[in-house]
């Protein structure tokens, strides 16, 4: 008698993903491959719906092999395995939509055919001088070669991010990574991983022009163009650029005027198939005050996640610099040192460093004992170091506005209220008394420092929002 199991979608694909679960590393599995989701069964092909064309490329370069093994198991031998590409188009009005792809379809796909709408070039862009020989112009890279690709060290927490950056330093311009957005917390690799590119691609390709620029140097650059009237020669300056990387964009938020003319050389260069890398301290979704249209831009390429290193980076990035500084340490001091300093790699380096130089300066051996010690005081001089300056700069940036804003005379809501919450957590994290908090946070007396606190505590009983507010800051704090 024969036996009918139904299949469905769902069911098969689950078979193919317990399959593939256990052939590949359980970190790739979760990244690639949770995501997808089955949407269609007919015959003897399965749809898959994958969240972008990257995505697409990604697996079928990576793990076309295993998807063919995972099926035919799944489906018999005729198996096909179609792709839904569900493209988010942010801009205008329009829902996300899906395109359609088979397995091994290797051929590129253009923006045009992806229905991504492309702005007309502003013709005020063209540059309207010409200059004599600019091609010539020897553009400095600003690229820091210490940074490169060999000493950055791969972990799980960062292994998208670091191939992707080879892949595009590879082929720059050339790959789906356009624009490639590295974003993660304070002190994590962006900007190593950035210039690591950057110093990448001078390598491969020496007749690429590349430059590493700060947003902040940017936004600079740009004000001076505007106020010499030489905003003409800015862009086109910025036309010239074959690989421009950007570090911290976070910092064009609520600058509209440089955002405008960001997204204008963004999009000459990106339809010149110039490659852009940027870097940013939040998540696309998490910019403020960055414009729709900049925003939507940034999700066409890749955008991939730093994560904090795991203990196993951890130590492989402290033997790293004991090996860059002829330093032999034993195996248990590594480890205690990878163990207990965990929140960023800056610190990580920090810590060892000041390890290194205990030990040599007082010629003693790095012992266990010597190493608690250290990085002790190290992990207490990291908390310690929070002062007033620093509850400025970190509430400020949090409320996007500059330290001057915050210590003005004004009376708007906002900026008195933030005000008010940088007094409290400068008497809550420091020693200083409240005329001295006063006079360093916009020049008050102590009265009006208790005044903030006792606000401060009822905003907290009783605006739900404002907490969120006080909680997201004060983390950055207990770090
Ligand atoms: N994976 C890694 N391997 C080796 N060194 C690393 C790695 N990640 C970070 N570092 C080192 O940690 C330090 C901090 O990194 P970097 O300045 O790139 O961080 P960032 O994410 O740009 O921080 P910020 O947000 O403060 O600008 C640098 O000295 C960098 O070389």
């Amino acid at each position: 008698m024969h036996e009918y199991t139904t299949k469905t979608a769902e069911s098969v694909w689950n078979n193919c993903l317990k399959f593939i679960q256990d052939n590949i590393q359980e970190q790739a599995f979760k990244t690639w491959f949770l995501p997808i989701k089955a949407i269609e069964l007919t015959d003897n092909a399965l749809y898959i719906q994958v969240p972008s064309k990257f995505f697409y490329e990604w697996l079928e370069e990576h793990y076309v092999s295993i998807l063919k093994v995972a099926l035919t198991k799944a489906l018999g031998a005729e198996a096909k395995l179609l792709y839904k590409i569900r493209m988010e188009n942010t801009t205008g009005n329009k829902q996300p939509y899906t395109e359609q792809l088979p397995s091994a379809n290797r051929s590129p796909v253009k923006t045009q055919e992806l229905d991504i709408p492309i702005q007309n070039k502003d013709p005020e862009l063209k540059n309207p001088f010409v200059i004599p020989g600019i091609r010539n112009v020897k553009i400095e890279s600003q690229l820091n070669s210490n940074y490169s690709f060999d000493n950055f060290l791969e972990g799980d927490s960062n292994r998208l991010a670091r191939s992707a950056g080879l892949a595009v330093a590879n082929k720059p311009g050339g790959t789906s990574f356009n624009p490639l957005l590295i974003f993660g917390g304070v002190g994590l690799g962006k900007t190593h991983l950035a210039h690591a590119i950057g110093v990448e691609i001078k390598e491969l390709h020496p007749e690429k022009t590349i430059l590493y620029i700060s947003a902040e140097v940017f936004t600079q650059q740009y004000v001076d163009s505007v106020r010499k009237k030489t905003r003409h020669d800015f862009i086109y300056f910025y036309q010239l650029i074959d690989v421009l990387i950007v570090d911290d964009i976070q910092f064009l938020s609520g600058k509209s005027g440089t955002q405008d003319v960001f997204f204008h050389i963004f999009n000459y260069l990106h339809q010149n198939g110039k490659q852009v890398i940027l870097t940013s301290d939040k998540a696309p979704v998490d910019m403020q005050d960055i414009e729709q249209r900049l925003l939507s831009r940034f999700k066409w390429g890749l955008s991939a996640e730093i994560q904090h290193p795991d203990f196993d980076t951890r130590v492989k990035i402290v033997k790293s610099i004991l090996f860059r500084d002829g330093v032999e340490m034993p195996e248990e001091i590594i480890e205690y040192v990878a163990k207990n300093v965990k929140s960023n790699v800056r610190e990580l380096e920090g810590a060892i460093i000041s390890l290194i130089a205990q030990s040599s300066f007082n010629k003693r051996e790095v012992t266990l004992d010597l190493a608690k010690h250290v990085v002790e005081k190290f992990v207490k001089n990291v908390k310690r170091e929070i002062s007033i300056d620093y509850i400025q700069k970190v509430v400020s940036d949090y409320f996007q506005m500059d330290i001057e804003t915050l210590c003005s005379k004004t009376r708007k809501r906002h900026i008195v209220q933030a005000r008010q919450l940088a007094m409290f957590f400068a008497k809550k994290y420091t020693k200083s008394s409240l005329a001295s908090i006063g006079s360093q946070i916009g020049d008050r007396d102590h009265a009006t420092v208790l005044h903030a606190c006792k606000t401060i505590d009822n905003l907290l009983e009783t605006d739900k929002q404002f907490k969120k507010y006080y909680e997201d800051i004060n983390k950055k704090f207990s770090l």
